[in-house]
């Protein structure tokens, strides 16, 4: 699990003398989910579209598997399956014509997997309709379709879930778990619905205006870029919540938002109050993705 599979050495790219990406080193090794974020605009598309060989950098050295994107983006095409905001599929074709054509294309026809995909992402009724009378949804359903058909051992998502409703979004995360679980898909996945990340990715690549500015496991963001813990406790009845020695904000009826300086102030602190009222509910509010991005991209949030 521990291979590389990807690596990208000092990648810059220009469009017509404007700097996109700035020396953009990172690996990935085989296996892993990665999750890459960044405001619009930040250049994630543009990562990809490099990778995949579909564009050339300006400057830097990429490795996909063994090819070089520069000179083997067909290799890299063959072997990874992507998925973009067009998804690339033919709109006058019915859904199901146009994954026979893909899958011709890969030289993975399949019939059986194909219907068996079909159920799977709630397409099997719609395989007949022509793609350019589909939902936006729908085509993203069949656009993951697409990319995952020939089994490839790199997939490149983005944004996978605009668009869909939430059986949808339960349908493709699964899908990417499993991927990740049985099969040891390394996916570089790019979204916006951070929580949806959490539940799929193994480490985060940040960017900010072309850049590389933080990356790392959940662990390793939380240490380094949560200070204090925001911890919110509910209780039966109301309390003096700053008589427990740590500053504190009322939210709601009996909701009290504690300041701690560290998870190990947790324990203690709940006990006492447990000890006094009952106890509804403890929650971290600040150490999920979300709260990472925003301290990242300067205490935006609070
Ligand atoms: N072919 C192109 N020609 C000129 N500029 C481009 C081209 N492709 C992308 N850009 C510019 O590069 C920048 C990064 O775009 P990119 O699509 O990679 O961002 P992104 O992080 O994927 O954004 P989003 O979250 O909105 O999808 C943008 O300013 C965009 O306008």
């Amino acid at each position: 699990m521990n291979r590389l599979f990807i690596k990208s050495e000092q990648v810059s790219k220009e469009f017509n003398g404007q700097h996109v990406l700035r020396n953009m080193t990172f690996s990935i090794n085989e296996g892993e989910v990665v999750g890459l974020l960044g405001p619009n605009g930040s250049g994630k598309t543009t990562m990809i579209r490099l990778l995949n060989g579909v564009i050339l950098p300006s400057a830097g050295k990429m490795k996909v598997g063994p090819y070089n994107p520069v000179k083997e983006g067909d290799h890299i095409r063959a072997m990874s399956g992507i998925l973009t905001d067009g998804a690339g599929l033919y709109q006058e074709l019915t859904g199901l014509e146009n994954l026979e054509f893909f899958a011709k294309l890969y030289r993975a026809y399949d019939a059986k997997r194909i219907q068996q995909l079909l159920e799977e992402f709630g397409m099997l009724e719609a395989q007949h309709k022509p793609v350019g009378k589909y939902s936006t949804g729908m085509k993203r359903r069949l656009g993951m379709i697409k990319a995952i058909l020939h089994k490839p051992q790199l997939l490149f998502l983005d944004e996978p879930t605009n668009g869909l409703d939430p059986e949808g979004i339960q349908m493709v995360l699964k899908y990417i778990k499993m991927l990740k679980e049985k099969e040891g898909t390394t996916i570089l996945l790019c979204s916006h619905i951070l929580h949806q990340l959490e539940t799929v990715c193994s480490r985060y690549l940040f960017l900010q205006n072309g850049e590389i500015v933080e990356s790392g496991t959940l662990r390793d963001l939380q240490e380094r870029q949560i200070g204090s813990i925001k911890l919110k406790v509910e209780t039966a009845h109301p309390l003096e919540a700053t008589s427990f020695g740590y500053p504190a904000a009322t939210m709601g009826e009996n909701e009290y938002v504690f300041t701690l300086p560290d998870r190990e102030q947790i324990t203690p602190l709940v006990q006492r109050i447990a000890a006094a009222f009952p106890v509804y509910h403890v929650e971290i509010q600040n150490r999920d993705l979300e709260s990472i991005y925003f301290q990242i991209r300067g205490g935006k949030h609070a």
